[in-house]
């Protein structure tokens, strides 16, 4: 079918481009020619691997499940078990565990080592090193469940479990939200800083700030790790009513009661307080459409002094080396939360440019994969 917009001048040739290369790729005599001469066969054969891959990812996706779900990686956290003993152990057949263990070792998340033996593999090992990521992945079973359809997803006509998971993304005021609807999502968030939290601390820049208040700091567990690094700094948590009382069980707990002031309201009602010269967006601007991003970020540049400083610190849309990540695993995830988008660089920078902001730019973290920063001046 043919498109009727006009087109922009510039994109005429990569379109005509396109066309030629895609009319070629569709033929199954370029396909069949490509894959039997030498010199194109290894791309032929990557080009299906690839392919392949995405319509197989959803299996290897349940493969890691259910290696989670099985404590299979907590079992060869000591050293290599046999079969027996692993089919012992989650309640597999000899049959399924080997089915389950073999699979694994093809995704390097098990190893086989011999005599029916299997260790931990290359991920298997990681995912140890990497606290939370266990309940983040088990966290995914509501987000599979969401994608069984994901048409009527798109169409807006499911009614998806993560929408109900992350309370403050339905239609009622957050700030009356009970606190059993907010446990879960803050356990989960919480459980999850360990590899966040590092990565923010590496780049953010710190050194000389006097304070810094977290908005949306959830139950603390950002701030705790600041704490740890920037003894100087005075810190204040801003969330949710029910959430801010979580932080504040959890600070009085780990004795930082008098390091970290926690401050309750709803970013959308209520004014931020004033004090800190530093504020910090932890994951949370891409959970909110542009009206409620544009409101926050001119609060909290109202918020802040001048020579004041915000860092937004998320998972970001087109990270090098990362492309799927941002528009296609966190755009669906928030799709089916029901509201947000991952966002450029460049429209974050964008956003706090037209909140008042000054000198927006992109920090490279240690691993853009997981979180990127944006810092500007107020
Ligand atoms: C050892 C020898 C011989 C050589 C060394 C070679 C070498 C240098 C190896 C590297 C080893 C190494 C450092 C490995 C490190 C691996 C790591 C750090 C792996 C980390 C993996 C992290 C993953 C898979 C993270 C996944 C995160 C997910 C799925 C997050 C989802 C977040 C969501 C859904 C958030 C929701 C919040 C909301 C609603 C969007 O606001
Ligand atoms: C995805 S979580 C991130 C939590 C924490 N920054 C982290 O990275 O672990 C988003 C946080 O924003 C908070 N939040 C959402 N809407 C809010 C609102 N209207 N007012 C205040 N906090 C809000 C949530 O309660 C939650 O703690």
């Amino acid at each position: 079918m043919k498109d009727p917009t006009p087109r922009d001048p510039s994109s005429v040739w990569r379109e005509r481009w396109l066309a030629l290369r895609n009319g070629v790729l569709a033929s199954p005599r370029f396909q069949r020619l490509a894959a039997a001469f030498p010199l194109t066969r290894p791309i032929a054969r990557a080009r299906t691997r690839a392919l392949f891959d995405i319509v197989a990812g959803f299996v290897y996706s349940q493969i890691l499940f259910a290696c989670v779900r099985l404590k299979v990686f907590d079992l060869l956290a000591d050293g290599p078990l046999s079969i027996a003993a692993i089919a012992a152990r989650t309640g597999l057949s000899e049959d399924a565990a080997r089915r389950l263990l073999a699979a694994a070792a093809t995704l390097d998340l098990t190893e086989p080592c011999g005599d029916d033996r299997f260790a931990l593999g290359r991920h298997g090992a990681a995912l140890r090193g990497n606290a939370g990521l266990p309940d983040m992945i088990e966290h995914h079973a509501l987000f599979y469940r969401d994608l069984a359809d994901p048409v009527a997803l798109l169409r807006g006509e499911a009614d998806p479990e993560l929408g109900r998971f992350w309370a403050y993304a339905g239609r009622g005021a957050p700030g009356a939200l009970p606190p059993e609807a907010v446990a879960s999502y803050s356990r989960l968030m919480a459980a999850t800083q360990g590899f966040i939290a590092d990565e923010v601390l590496a780049a953010a820049p710190l050194a000389g700030r006097r304070g810094l208040l977290d908005v949306g700091g959830g139950e603390g567990a950002f701030l705790t790790a600041v704490a740890a690094r920037h003894p100087g700094l005075s810190l204040m948590l801003f969330d949710l009513p029910a959430v801010a009382e979580r932080a504040r069980a959890n600070v009085l707990a780990a004795g930082l009661a008098d390091r970290i002031t926690i401050r309750a309201g709803d970013f959308r009602a209520d004014p931020l307080p004033e004090g800190a010269d530093t504020v910090s967006l932890v994951r949370v601007l891409h959970d909110h459409d542009e009206p409620t991003v544009r409101a926050l970020l001119a609060a909290v540049h109202r918020a802040l002094p001048a020579g004041g400083r915000v860092i937004v610190a998320e998972p970001m849309s087109g990270a090098p080396g990362a492309a799927p990540l941002g528009e296609a695993y966190f755009g669906f995830y928030l799709m089916a939360m029901g509201r947000g988008r991952p966002r450029t660089p460049e429209v974050l920078c964008a956003l706090l440019t037209a909140a008042g902001f000054h000198r927006p730019r992109l920090v490279t973290t240690r691993n853009p994969v997981l979180i990127q920063l944006i810092v500007a001046e107020a």
